[in-house]
This record gives C-alpha cells, structure tokens and sequence, in this order.
C-alpha cells in the first residue's frame, strides 16, 4: 500500500465510508500532477480497496482524484465485485458530500466521470449535529445528482444478454420492460408485484449464471407504481447483486414510467431508503436523497 501511494502526491489523501439510502461506498481522494497516470493504477487502487473493504463491506469503491493543473475533479467507480462501473447515482451524491464537507468544493460541483460529466448541488441549511463539545456541520446532507437525459435501449439488444428462462420471468404478468441508459444499462420492470421479494427470487433462482464480469450487462429494477407519484422499487445490481438503493437505477425508472404514465417526478421507495426524480426538458433527470458521511477509515486530513 505504502509503495502505491508513494507513487502520487497524497496531500490530504484518505479513504472515507459513506453511504446514501443504504447504499454503502468507500471513497478515496487524491491530488495529483498526472491523472492519466493515476488512473494506470486501478490494479494497487482495487488492491487497496479490497483489503479494507474485508473489514468495511461496502457496494463500491469510488476514487476521487484532483488535477493540481486544472483543478479539475475526475471520478471513477468500482463495484465490490472488483468491475468497472460508468455510472453510480448515490456515489456521486456521496462524493459530492465528501468533498464538500472537507472544503474541498462549494454547493455546487461538476465531476469528470468516465461517460461525461456530472453535476451536483449541495441543499443548504441542513442542521448542525453534536460531536463531542463541538459543533459539526454536514454529517447527514441532502445532495442532488443531475445525471443527463437518458437514453432507450432497445429490448432486443436488452434481450440477447440475459437466458430465455429470465426473459420469461420479465414478462410474465403483463408487466413493462424498458431497456435505459443513464451512463450505465438498466432493465426497468414496471409490474405489480413486491419488488423486494421480486428481486430476492431472481438472484435466488439465476445467481449461477449471472454475467456479471460482462462490461455492459444490466442492472435489473423491478418498480410497482402507486397512485400520487409514489412507487415501490428494488435492485439487483451489476457487479453487486440485491442492494439496499441505487441512484442511477431511479432515474432510468422515471425514464421508463415516462413511457406509461404522464409524469415528471416520483417519490421511489427503495428497501433503503426514497430518492426523489424529477424531469425537466432542459436539464434532463436529476435525482434527490441524503448522503450521510460515516468516517476516515485510513489516511486523510483534518476533517471539520
Ligand atoms: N449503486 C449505483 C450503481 C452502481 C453501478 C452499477 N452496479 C453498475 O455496474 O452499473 C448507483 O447508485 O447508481
């Protein structure tokens, strides 16, 4: 580990758990005079990362790393499973957070992310909360991911990654499938059943044959709309499998409910936790939870 990060400049480095909607993340920051150069690491960031996720379970890594030239924040993220993600909804969220609660950003920050870039806002005036005699702001807040417009993918393609049998177990019931891309690939199922229990049975009855070391496979959402803009909705994540949240993975359900319903906003209500999506025309969808900052579990600065 030492060797690795005698390698980049480690000012105010450290690796941090956080979490939103029960979605649990390890994020690392770095500052360093050649990004390229830093992300030709992955191997010793996995290996860092896997040794203190034995300790700290967590759903992915994220690494954040700063470009003393442009000052540019880059972010790249990592299921438990050790596979590249393109896109994760609450490690964003999360990372925004961090680097806020650390003074590293403002309310407002955009982040380079490996499909483009991500825009995030900080909601002001969140409480103060008591942490021995002194006052510390920031340790729960609530923060908004714009993720982009989102893009259809069509179901034939959707189709030829997974077996015949779990296509059927899509469409049994007369439920919606949607096929979107919000920067990672989700399969949205719009039905009536428990979501929960839906997801549970699915991994039960497919997890020998997952394809989950495959780039491009999909995460898998299955969402019970209820009146008034609320729904139900639980995920088997790419590279992670049930989990308890996922950003990304609310808004492609919006971009699928789109498709059956007149609406522009819902209230989703994962096992972890709700996440607010809204659509607007200009901006495309932007999704709304808390992010709660839980410690420094090796290295880094003076936390305030
Ligand atoms: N939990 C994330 C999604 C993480 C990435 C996903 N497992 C993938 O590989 O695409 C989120 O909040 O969006």
């Amino acid at each position: 580990m030492s060797s690795f990060l005698g390698s980049l400049d480690v000012r105010n480095s450290g690796v941090h758990l956080m979490r939103s909607q029960g979605n649990s993340f390890l994020l690392r920051i770095t500052f360093s005079e050649n990004v390229e150069k830093a992300f030709c690491l992955t191997q010793s960031v996995l290996e860092l990362f896997f040794s203190l996720c034995s300790v700290c379970p967590v759903d992915q890594f994220i690494e954040l790393i700063c470009d003393n030239e442009t000052t540019r924040w880059h972010i790249r993220f990592w299921n438990c499973n050790g596979t590249v993600a393109k896109a994760c909804g609450n490690g964003t969220r999360c990372a925004a957070h961090l680097l806020y609660r650390l003074g590293y950003c403002g309310a407002k920050m955009t982040f380079h992310g490996p499909v483009g870039l991500l825009n995030t806002s900080i909601e002001m005036g969140m409480p103060f909360c008591d942490e021995g005699d002194k006052k510390v702001q920031n340790l729960f807040q609530d923060v908004s991911v714009h993720q982009g417009k989102g893009r259809g993918i069509s179901l034939k393609f959707a189709e030829k990654n997974f077996s015949k049998k779990e296509w059927e177990y899509f469409k049994q019931n007369d439920s919606y499938i949607g096929g979107v891309d919000v920067g990672n690939f989700h399969l949205i199922i719009i039905g009536k059943e428990d979501p929960f229990l839906y997801v549970r049975f699915y991994h039960e009855q497919f997890k020998k044959n997952l394809s989950t070391y495959r780039e491009n496979f999909f995460n898998i959402s299955y969402v019970r709309y209820k009146t008034s803009g609320n729904a139900d909705i639980s995920t088997w994540e790419r590279g992670v499998g049930p989990t308890l949240a996922c950003g990304s993975a609310a808004c492609a359900a919006l971009v699928a409910l789109r498709k059956i319903y007149p609406i522009s906003q819902v209230r989703l209500y994962f096992p972890g936790g709700p996440i607010s999506v809204f659509y607007c025309e200009k901006k495309g969808y932007e999704h709304k939870a808390s992010s709660v900052y839980e410690r420094c579990v090796c290295g880094g600065g003076v936390v305030r």
